[in-house]
């Protein structure tokens, strides 16, 4: 198959990696959201593109590594966890990305989206853009989280925001603040936004294209507008982070915060189609999908449309 890619060179490989995890948030279910996809047959789909896939080990080790003792840090639940979860996850999309595969990674809950961040930036550096497809900004610092769920923060620490920087052993001082240059960030779907990532959002002057934006331009505009602000020459790397709530919870209803208000279907294929055409994808989260939630329908329904994001990311629906 031919290199769809400017930055990859073994771009006919995905390097695959799936974090069945849940400890970013109180709602169990979001764990089994990569096996769901993988029953649904996402493995036969991307090989059946013509990719091959080398597959990251272990998956199940991140359900088994949770630590015996796991104290709140301030508001911030289960940090250990997060923080040694996501630390693997930088190590196995690093390596796809040292080996110039297209990292594509299925979750779990968002963050684990600190780790897919470390993995490509530490490959990438400073010329790593970020696309970040959500209902949500996931930019909470610990001082300013209200829910102390850590898939509400997972920018805060990669773009070094937080008003103290994890050091050395604490939860997340593996994390090199600012790996993620604000920037280089942009944000498309953002419909819920807490006050406290509003002011962050202007603090720091970074660019979110919110629902009324995709209404008022349409989305074909905003995705280029997006990639105006972050790529403009298109001769950057790209890291797409997909959160399945950026869907309107009627195209996407098993997740665990859903938002009225969303994407379309379409819509949502739309950016994957628009960013996968550049050829400057680097990397592809899905986050979010969590079976337990809903009746089977619902659930169908989710990893379906989680399945055919990632495929339109690959560049499906590409003449
Ligand atoms: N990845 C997500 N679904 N994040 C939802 C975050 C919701 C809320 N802003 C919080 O910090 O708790
Ligand atoms: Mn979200
Ligand atoms: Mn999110």
């Amino acid at each position: 198959m031919a290199d769809r890619s400017k930055f990859l060179k073994s771009g006919s490989t995905v390097g695959l990696t799936c974090v069945p995890f849940s400890g970013g948030q109180p709602k169990g279910g979001v764990d089994d959201g990569p096996i769901e996809m993988i029953r649904f047959g996402i493995l036969d789909q991307i090989e059946g593109m013509g990719y091959a896939i080398e597959l990251s080990p272990g998956m199940d080790k991140y359900r088994t590594m949770r630590p015996a003792s796991d104290p709140p840090l301030g508001r911030l639940k289960n940090p250990m966890y997060v923080s040694m979860a996501a630390q693997r996850v930088a190590e196995q999309v690093r390596e796809h990305c040292a080996a110039g595969r297209m990292a594509v990674t299925l979750g779990g809950d968002h963050s684990i989206a600190m780790g897919t961040l470390v993995g490509s930036s530490d490959v990438y550096g400073d010329d790593l853009c970020v696309v970040w497809v959500d209902a949500h900004a996931d930019i909470n610092t610990p001082e300013t989280t209200d829910s102390g769920n850590l898939h509400g923060c997972p920018l805060a620490y990669v773009l070094g925001i937080c008003a103290e920087t994890p050091q050395g052993d604490a939860p997340f001082g593996w994390i090199k603040p600012g790996c993620v240059r604000k920037d280089r960030l942009v944000y498309i779907g953002l419909r819920d936004v807490d006050s406290g990532e509003k002011m962050l959002l202007r603090k720091h002057n970074i660019k979110a294209f919110s629902m009324h934006d995709v209404d008022k331009h349409g989305i074909g505009r905003v995705v280029e507008m997006a990639l105006d602000h972050v790529n403009p020459d298109r001769s950057l790397p790209v890291h797409m982070s997909f959160d399945v709530d950026a869907l309107d919870p009627s195209v996407a209803p098993a997740t665990g915060t859903p938002v009225r208000g969303g994407l379309t279907f379409r819509e949502g294929h739309y950016i994957c189609e628009a960013v996968a055409e550049t050829g400057c994808l680097v990397a592809v989260d899905l986050v979010e999908v969590n079976p337990a939630l809903g009746d089977p329908e619902s659930l169908r329904q989710t990893v379906a449309v989680g399945c055919s994001l990632v495929r339109c990311s690959l560049g499906e629906s590409l003449l």
